[in-house]
């Protein structure tokens, strides 16, 4: 295969590992050896501390302590807990965040909590192009709020300022789109919100670990994100919520189960919600599921998110130039903004045949997802990405392109759903 990348970019990437303040954080990271792993911003990677987390809550707290351990080992206050530990990720105060459900559960009930708080407005303005499960959410949100109220689908490129009138409840929007990678001007946008008299609900789910992120600076009202994605909590890890302080007092959320309750433990028959961001708490929360959250997110106690989002930017810099000089960059049309500030922490590109090119690059050792119908998508996660990752895996791709390679992979992958 011949060589398709400028050795110069090799030497550049080399010499922006030898320097990253980040560098040091791969280690705490199991990556499979020879595998360059850039879909971190579907499922993140396993860390030593999550599997040393997760089995000592297996074999003492479970194992030993048993039912005693609801107390003995706080798995009651995890809930919190973990939310105090996101909370720093997305520029939130500890009390802010609360770490339960999943992230359309969490949609759901902020949704219902924000229409709840906008009596007398009825739409909910959002983007048709959001993640699926947005949509299905907003929907059902909608529909269950009362007869008049429904969601105003924008296309993609309307402008968003100019959707916001006075029958505006909440304007739904996911920061960075999964599929290109965009991100949205998140102050710009919540004041623009606000100016309409109406809230606003921030998915996360592609920044929160992956982004400077400051939710309370830029007045958000409500969020919710992922906690298995750049978090790395492990597959279908708890999700989390953040409501701003001022709407804590009387949150209405749909979901009140127990663990809403104000004294869960009295089993009372009439429900009476608890103060605070625990009112959007639901059920028993997956003990396991919480721990491996929580020991993941051990590791972030010293990072600076002004460093996630320097080597981020860097990184997604370094693939486009990698991409775009070289033999396949004809072929590979970027699907992501080129000004790397209007990027989360991801790069996408077009390529007619993305399901092969993708499957014949994960059979070269680059994970990497597409999304249909053309787009091939690559996360940087700048706790484990080296840019020399980023620079092989521009290498293998180019070359998979320039060789069309990608036929045969795609005629001979089964159909895979990731
Ligand atoms: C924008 C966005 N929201 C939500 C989700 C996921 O929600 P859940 O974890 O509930 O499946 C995803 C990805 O799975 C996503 O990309
Ligand atoms: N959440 C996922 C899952 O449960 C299985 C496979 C993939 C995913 C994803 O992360 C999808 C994702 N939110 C995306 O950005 O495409």
């Amino acid at each position: 295969m011949a060589a398709r990348i400028d050795a110069d970019l090799f030497s550049r990437a080399k010499a922006a590992d030898a320097a990253d303040p980040l560098g040091g954080y791969r280690a705490a990271f199991d990556l499979p050896v020879d595998t360059i792993y850039l879909d971190g911003n579907s499922l993140g990677p396993l860390t030593h501390a999550a599997r040393d987390g997760v089995s000592a809550t297996v074999d003492t707290e479970w194992g030993r302590g048993l039912v005693g351990s609801w107390n003995t080992a706080d798995w009651i206050g995890l809930a919190y807990r973990v939310g105090a530990m996101i909370a720093p990720l997305i520029g939130a105060a500890p009390e802010d965040v609360i770490c339960c459900d999943s992230t359309s559960v969490n949609l759901y009930k902020v949704l219902g909590a924000a229409l709840a708080k906008r009596p007398g407005r009825h739409r909910i303005v959002a983007e048709r192009d959001n993640f699926p499960t947005d949509l299905y959410i907003a929907d059902q949100a909608a529909r269950r709020a009362g007869p008049a109220h429904h969601v105003q689908w924008l296309a993609p490129g309307q402008m968003i300022e100019a959707a916001l009138d006075e029958d505006v409840a909440v304007l739904m929007l996911t920061h960075v789109d999964y599929r290109t990678g965009a991100m949205h001007d998140m102050a710009g946008l919540t004041r623009a919100a606000h100016a309409a008299g109406a809230l606003v609900v921030w998915d996360l789910a592609h920044s929160a670990g992956a982004i400077d992120l400051d939710v309370a600076g830029c007045n958000v009202d409500f969020a919710i994100g992922c906690g298995y994605k750049y978090l790395n909590g492990g597959p279908g890890a708890p999700a989390f919520i953040y409501a701003a302080p001022v709407h804590q007092a009387d949150i209405e959320q749909p979901l009140t189960g127990w663990f809403a309750h104000a004294a869960p433990f009295d089993f009372s028959p009439g429900f009476e919600s608890r103060a605070g961001i625990g009112a959007f708490l639901t059920g028993t929360p997956g003990i396991l599921g919480m721990r491996c959250l929580e020991a993941a997110l051990s590791i972030w106690r010293d990072v600076e998110l002004s460093d996630i989002r320097d080597k981020s930017l860097a990184l997604g810099a370094l693939f486009v130039e990698a991409v775009a000089t070289s033999d396949a960059a004809p072929m590979l049309a970027l699907a992501s903004p080129r000004e790397p500030s209007r990027r989360g922490s991801q790069v996408s590109f077009h390529h007619p045949a993305a399901h092969g090119v993708m499957q014949a690059l994960i059979a070269d050792g680059v994970i990497g997802d597409m999304r249909a119908p053309d787009i091939l998508r690559f996360g940087f996660a700048p706790l484990y990405t080296r840019y020399i990752d980023v620079v092989r895996a521009a290498d293998r791709l180019a070359a998979i392109v320039v060789d069309g390679r990608f036929e045969s992979a795609a005629a001979a992958d089964g159909g895979a759903v990731t």
